[in-house]
């Protein structure tokens, strides 16, 4: 007895055949999970690693760190941390455990940026965070959001190297942590998407391109004078972004008062104990709400650079 032709069923693109007419773009919310165009609309989910053992190293210098931390202490620290963001109503996803954790995981804006369309995971360029990334691919897997490139070859890139300045365009720092071969990688990728990369070169001496520049509004941003690439804020004054420039970079030298997470429009969280930095960003009408750092930052970074930033509002 022979068996009926396949011709003509759906499987075999018949009448029956559905075609798949929804870009990814469009998939993002029905299929997938996350997605920023902006650093200031309002903050959805984000991406922790409480601190744990590994923060004890014997020697804080080559672990990338400027002074021993008390376990206890940073951890609670990241503890008040995660509450502000659930008091503040934004979902804490956590990064999993991995065998032999490296001292600088907690900080969770280096491993990984996020597109309109999903993340960029980093690729980080020091032998003291190789590999960090692969813990962070599975907790943005596990969560549904979309990996849109992994860096190959020699590409090395930091999360906290990329900025969106506006909806279709990021800056790039170019600097010791992310380099030619990852600008190119991901300017690549965007420009696919039809989103625009604006490399900056960052002076030597300095760690990453959000150490330097914060958006916080369609049209606000905070700089660090004297540090903030030229180009940077000639394009973020032609795009009618007003650039205000700190007015103590000892305070924010000292307690990364420029260290901010945005909330919402003129809505940051930031580490606390930073007065003069308060009062200039509540002179600009920014609400701001803080979160202790004094034992985290020893480890070189604050509130930023412990947040991975996996969802905002978008459009
Ligand atoms: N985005 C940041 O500024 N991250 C701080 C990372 C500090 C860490 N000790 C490092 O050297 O990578």
């Amino acid at each position: 007895m022979t068996e009926p032709s396949t011709f003509a069923t759906a499987a075999y693109g018949g009448a029956g055949w559905s075609p798949r007419r929804r870009d990814h773009a469009g998939d993002m919310g029905p299929l997938w999970s996350g997605g920023i165009d902006s650093e200031w609309k309002t903050l959805r989910t984000v991406l922790l690693r409480r601190p744990g053992p590994e923060i004890a190293a014997e020697d804080v210098d080559a672990a990338q760190q400027l002074a021993p931390l008390d376990l206890g202490r940073a951890q609670a620290e990241h503890d008040r941390m995660a509450e502000a963001y659930r008091d503040a109503g934004v979902a804490v996803l956590k990064v999993p455990e991995v065998p032999r954790p490296a001292p600088n995981r907690m900080f969770c804006a280096d491993l990984f940026a996020m597109t309109p369309q999903g993340a960029i995971l980093a690729r980080p360029a020091s032998t003291v965070r190789a590999g960090e990334e692969v813990a962070v691919a599975h907790a943005l897997a596990a969560a549904g959001v979309p990996i849109l490139r992994t860096l190959t070859g020699t590409a090395t890139f930091e999360g906290a190297d990329l900025i969106w300045i506006d909806a279709a365009t990021c800056l790039i720092g170019r600097g010791l942590r992310t380099n030619d071969a990852a600008i190119a990688q991901i300017t690549g990728l965007l420009a696919e998407i039809g989103l625009e990369a604006v490399a900056v070169d960052m002076p030597f001496g300095t760690m990453h391109l959000m150490g330097m520049l914060s958006v916080v509004d369609a049209d606000l941003a905070i700089a660090w004078p004297r540090r903030t690439p030229h180009r940077a804020v000639a394009l973020m004054r032609a795009r009618g972004i007003d650039v205000a420039f700190l007015p103590d970079a000892d305070e924010a030298q000292a307690n990364r008062g420029l260290n901010v997470v945005a909330l919402g429009p003129r809505r940051v969280l930031m580490p606390d104990g930073n007065a003069a930095m308060r009062g200039f960003y509540e002179g600009l009408g920014i609400e701001v709400v803080a979160t202790p750092m004094f034992e985290l930052r020893k480890a070189a970074g604050a509130v930023g650079c412990l947040t991975g930033i996996v969802a905002r509002d978008m459009g």
